[in-house]
Formats: structure tokens, C-alpha cells, sequence
């Protein structure tokens, strides 16, 4: 079975590419999103997440996300310290459940593929590009929030050029190329790959 990341910046769009991919019959990964879980219910990390970052890092045992959020993005550091307790167990999660899937291949995605390491445990890896500008207004839009919060958080990943030059294939994404014929493409093109294998 064959292993394809999904990456791309804060609101290049991986989800919308994700669903796609989900509709066509593929399992999803949602790196992101099993993170986040993981951060509520594995609790050792839980409690080194609360004695690093503060008792106020949970709820009622929920993660309180614009409190963490506005810690480590303003400091580097911090995010370091934080992505290094959440990363590893994130990717052993993938793994595990990489390793259950029967189809010709599967999707793991992650913002931070590159940037976690974690482009490493798979054999392909797809980005997601949508020009700077687009990106900014999507997420805005869709979370509303400014655009010091979205610029924020783009700081801290690698640039997009790098990013895209990393990958092994490029879905455009700039609301001038139709996205679906290109998932398609790519769709087919895996297929073979995992049937072969
Ligand atoms: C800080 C947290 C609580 C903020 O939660 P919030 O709901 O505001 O954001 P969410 O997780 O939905 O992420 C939205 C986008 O922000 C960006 N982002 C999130 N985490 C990071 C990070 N560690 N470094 C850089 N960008 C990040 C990504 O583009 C991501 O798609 C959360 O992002 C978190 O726990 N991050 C650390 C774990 C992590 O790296 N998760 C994402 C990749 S696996
Ligand atoms: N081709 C498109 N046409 C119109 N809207 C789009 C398109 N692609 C993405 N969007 C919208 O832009 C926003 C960002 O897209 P999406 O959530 O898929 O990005 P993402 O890369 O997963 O973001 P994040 O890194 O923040 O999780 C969403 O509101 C989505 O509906």
C-alpha cells in the first residue's frame, strides 16, 4: 500500500483536497485534527501540557486553543517546546493507522509534514498551493479572525516556494485552475502505482 502526504500553508486548502479524495473512496488521515484528540486524551501528554504551558492549557479537560495558540505563536520557543511534545505521538498515531488501511493507497494529511519530520514515513508527497494573498483571505473569512493572526502563523511555517519544490506532485489551487480534474488526475496516477505494488 502506497503512502501519500498532503501538505500545503495555513488555507492552501488540504481539507477541500482531502474531501475530494475522501468522496473518491480513499482514507484520510487527518493529522491536524488527531493531534488535537491526542491532546485530550492521552494524559501524560496532557499533563505536560499543563505543567509547561499552564493549568489554564485545558477546560474542564478540553484544550483551550486560543489560550495555547496565543502563547506559542508569539513565541518560538514555546511552539518548539510544544510541537515536540505533540508531534511524535501524532505520528505514531498515523502509522498505526496507516498500517490497518487495505486500499492501493492512503492519505496523511498534515500542515506541517516537512516541518514535523514526518515526510519521512511516507512515499509521495502532494502540496497544496494557493497564492500568499487567497490564503490569507480564505482563512480569514473562514475562522474570522485578522490578518496579523493568519500572517502570524505563516511565519512560522517554511515558505510555500520551498514547501511546493519539497513535494512530489502540486495540486493548484488558486481559484483559477479547476480543482477536481486535477485530484482526478492524480487519483488515477496513484492508483496505478499502489496496484502495482
Ligand atoms: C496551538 C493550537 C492549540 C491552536 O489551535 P487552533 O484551533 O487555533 O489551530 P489548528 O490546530 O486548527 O491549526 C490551524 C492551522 O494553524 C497552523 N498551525 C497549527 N499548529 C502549528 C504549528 N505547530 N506550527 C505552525 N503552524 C501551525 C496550521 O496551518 C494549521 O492548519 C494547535 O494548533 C496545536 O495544538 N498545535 C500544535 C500541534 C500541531 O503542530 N498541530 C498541527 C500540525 S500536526
Ligand atoms: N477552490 C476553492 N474555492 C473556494 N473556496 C475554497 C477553495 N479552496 C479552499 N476554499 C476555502 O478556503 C478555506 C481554507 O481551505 P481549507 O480549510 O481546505 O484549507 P487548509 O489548507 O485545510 O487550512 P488550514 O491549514 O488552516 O487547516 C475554507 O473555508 C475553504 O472552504
Amino acid at each position: 500500500m502506497v503512502k501519500v502526504g498532503l501538505t500545503g500553508g495555513i488555507g492552501s486548502g488540504k481539507t477541500t483536497v482531502s474531501r475530494i479524495f475522501n468522496v473518491l473512496g480513499i482514507p484520510v488521515f487527518d493529522a491536524d485534527y488527531e493531534a488535537k484528540t491526542i491532546m485530550e486524551t492521552d494524559l501524560e501528554l496532557v499533563g505536560r501540557v499543563q505543567e509547561t504551558f499552564g493549568e489554564e492549557s485545558y477546560t474542564d479537560g478540553i484544550l483551550n486553543r486560543p489560550y495555547l495558540a496565543k502563547i506559542v505563536f508569539n513565541n518560538p520557543t514555546k511552539l518548539s517546546v510544544l510541537n515536540s511534545l505533540v508531534h511524535p505521538a501524532t505520528i505514531d498515531a498515523a502509522n498505526r493507522w496507516m498500517a490497518r488501511q487495505t486500499t492501493p493507497y492512503v492519505i496523511k494529511e498534515a500542515a506541517l509534514m516537512f516541518e514535523s519530520g514526518s515526510a519521512s514515513n511516507v512515499d509521495y508527497v502532494i502540496g497544496v498551493y494557493a497564492p500568499h494573498d487567497l490564503r490569507v483571505r480564505r482563512v480569514m473569512q473562514r475562522d474570522n479572525v485578522d490578518s496579523e493572526q493568519v500572517l502570524i502563523r505563516m511565519s512560522r511555517q517554511i515558505s510555500e516556494v520551498i514547501k511546493m519544490k519539497l513535494c512530489d506532485f502540486v495540486v493548484v489551487n488558486d481559484d483559477q485552475q479547476l480543482l477536481i480534474p486535477q485530484v482526478l488526475q492524480l487519483h488515477h496516477k496513484l492508483m496505478k502505482i499502489g496496484e502495482e505494488q
